[in-house]
């Protein structure tokens, strides 16, 4: 079974996936944040690194769903393919970040590998407003990160309505995270496992 938490920075999707991957044993696969060769300088300067990122991310995750679906377990994965191309890359060429030209090429290389990822049996959709994922991107405290414009952020959570009210690929559900702490109140991530039990009854 293949489960798949989406939504925009700093939603929450890293610290959910974190602890549904510990209260039911799934394997966990995160994004290639640390180790990551472009992000920091696409922060300091998008136009010049945003193809170069894109092209990197794309690679990292077409590998990360090729191990899911090698591996037959239980997955839960911290964003997906979809992502990549149909809310950042696309937004970077909204905002002229990264060229038509630049654009084109990347879709294409995306349209092929498309034809090879297969949609999650749950995708749960984090929902989020822009001051409190600004907020939560403060809390982390990435520096590299302090440069995210408010812009850029409501950019993307459009992208992602969009995207989501769109998704007919396979199951979703959206949950809105500003009202809960499911880090802090045990009976908040109890009102979620509920909801994604709901939504797996029959593939559990
Ligand atoms: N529902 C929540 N309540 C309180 N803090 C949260 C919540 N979700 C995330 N956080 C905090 O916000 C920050 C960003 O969360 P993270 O999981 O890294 O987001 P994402 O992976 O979506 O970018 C972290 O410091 C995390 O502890
Ligand atoms: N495809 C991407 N393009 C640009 N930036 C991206 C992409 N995928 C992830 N990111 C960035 C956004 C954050 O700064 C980090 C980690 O994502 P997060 O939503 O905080 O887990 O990578």
């Amino acid at each position: 079974m293949h489960i798949a938490v989406t939504g925009n920075i700093g939603a929450g999707k890293t610290t959910l996936t974190t602890m549904l991957s510990k209260h039911y044993g799934w394997d966990a696969q995160f994004e290639d944040v640390d180790h990551n060769p472009y992000l920091e300088d696409f922060y300091s300067d998008m136009s010049k690194w945003s193809f170069a990122l894109q092209v990197y991310f794309l690679g990292s995750r077409f590998r990360q769903v090729k191990e899911i679906r090698e591996s037959g377990k239980n997955i839960i994965q911290d964003r997906t393919i979809y992502e990549d191309a149909h809310i950042f890359a696309e937004n970077l060429n909204d905002m002229n970040l990264l060229s038509d030209r630049d654009f084109n090429n990347y879709s294409s290389v995306f349209d092929l590998m498309k034809s090879f990822v297969s949609a999650p049996d749950l995708l749960i959709y984090l929902k989020s407003d822009v001051p409190n994922l600004v907020k939560k991107i403060y809390k982390r405290g990435r520096e590299y990160e302090t440069s995210i414009s408010i812009e850029y952020l409501s950019k993307l959570n459009q992208k992602y309505e969009k995207w989501i009210s769109n998704y007919t690929e396979g199951k979703l559900l959206i949950i809105e995270v500003d009202d809960l702490d499911f880090v802090e109140k045990p009976e908040d991530f109890g009102f979620i496992l509920e909801k994604i039990e709901a939504e797996l009854h029959g593939l559990f």
